[in-house]
């Protein structure tokens, strides 16, 4: 056991696993769930699998049953047409460079998790023998412990290589009651099936975060060169390029919201254990800017604007080319600004920038959303 403050006598309990059938959905609700997604056969190794499958923890049975109901589930994940990646050395520990000039859009490479595991810990109720009086740091950490008991069940599941590979990743929770399985997650997790639209989670319910082989080696810049998309259909994350990426350049993702301002943005990266020092932070104008790129394409602003197609043309240029110069080609109002641009030359009848433009947004769409756009 790590370091932990826990009453004498009190022993976290084994996770409590019964056997299901793979493609079981009825679980009952609120408990966790042990199960391989796509899901796989006792014995089977990687040969049988070149995507490899995720050991998978989850809370009660909704989440199993969207994924197992979501259209195109379990399909092949998505590869680029050659290698574009490498992992190596960087100014952050372990980093991932790119092997080859790669364009904004593409895709770098995409991954399925080791590991999918809730973002918080569930409400696993200790077993305190009776009598047993809690402080209510006692009780934060039996919970951790419980939880860690449950993970040390997810990772016996794995196949030795997929276990080494998670164990080897960086631990930055060491020190804070964190077991060495969960310091792992929140260190190295990034958020897989979260409160949005598309993930038809409801209040209430657990996200998942998850951790990857490669894709956890991406360190964090608010000015990132690359965007990840989760597709529970492939379950696996895509890591696409949202600006020009040149040849041993660091692949940096952002771990937070870019359109935050920087002390809320630092406060994101707390888990994270670190302090960043991108451009963007170390920049005390960045704050202003972001502001100003914000306001450019508001709808004031637009009000405001000329309605000379000569104008807006200028007006969009001017702003992507400061959006460029800040690296924060992440931002949507570079992508409402290729729009615009777009838009001014259809009305100028320049045909050859249009379809310039035209090519460019498609890029831009794919990279930040993971999906084609879609022109009317
Ligand atoms: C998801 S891991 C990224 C891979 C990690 N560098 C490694 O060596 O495995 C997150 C950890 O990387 C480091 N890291 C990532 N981005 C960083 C940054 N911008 N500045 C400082 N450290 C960073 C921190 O130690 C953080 O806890």
């Amino acid at each position: 056991m790590w370091d932990l403050a826990l009453p004498e006598g009190y022993e976290p309990r084994e996770a409590i696993v019964k056997a299901y059938d793979s493609r079981t959905v009825d679980y009952p609700e609120g408990g966790c769930i042990f199960t391989s997604l796509p899901s796989r056969n006792y014995g089977d190794t990687l040969a049988e699998h070149p995507d490899n499958w995720t050991e998978c923890l989850l809370w009660g049975g909704k989440q199993k049953r969207d994924i197992l109901s979501t259209p195109g589930f379990p399909s092949p994940i998505p590869r680029p047409p050659q290698t574009r990646h490498r992992i190596g050395p960087s100014l952050f520990g372990i980093g991932m460079f790119a092997t080859r000039d790669i364009k904004m859009g593409d895709l770098i490479m995409s991954e399925r998790p080791l590991l999918a595991s809730p973002i918080v810990i569930p409400p696993l109720i200790p077993n305190f023998p009776e009598g047993f009086e809690l402080t209510l740091s006692q009780s934060l950490e039996a919970k951790m412990a419980e939880f860690e008991k449950c993970l040390e069940n997810s990772l016996g599941r794995m196949l030795p290589e997929n276990r080494a590979a998670f164990l080897a990743l960086h631990n930055c929770h060491t020190e804070d009651g964190s077991g060495p399985i969960f310091g792992r997650i929140r260190t190295n997790g990034f958020g897989i099936i979260q409160k949005t639209e598309k993930s038809g989670l409801e209040a209430g319910d657990y996200g998942c975060v998850g951790v990857f082989n490669a894709i956890s080696r991406v360190n964090h810049s608010c000015a990132p060169n690359a965007i990840y998309d989760f597709t529970v259909a492939s379950f696996s994350c895509q890591l696409r390029a949202i600006r020009d990426i040149k040849t041993d350049e660091e692949i940096f993702i952002s771990y937070c919201s870019t359109s935050e301002p920087t002390a809320a943005r630092q406060a994101k990266l707390k888990p994270y254990g670190f302090e960043c020092t991108c451009r963007v932070c170390s920049d005390p104008t960045s704050d202003a800017l972001l502001a100003k790129i914000e306001a450019s394409t508001s709808g004031p602003s637009l009000k405001r604007l000329s309605k000379s197609n000569e104008e807006r043309l200028q007006y969009s240029k001017y702003w992507m080319a400061t959006i460029e110069a800040a690296g924060r080609q992440d931002l949507k109002q570079y992508g409402i600004h290729i729009r615009m641009l777009m838009a001014a030359t259809a009305g100028l009848e320049r045909m050859n920038e249009l379809g310039k433009y035209k090519e460019m947004s498609k890029a831009w769409y794919l990279g930040r959303y993971g999906q084609p756009i879609k022109f009317d």
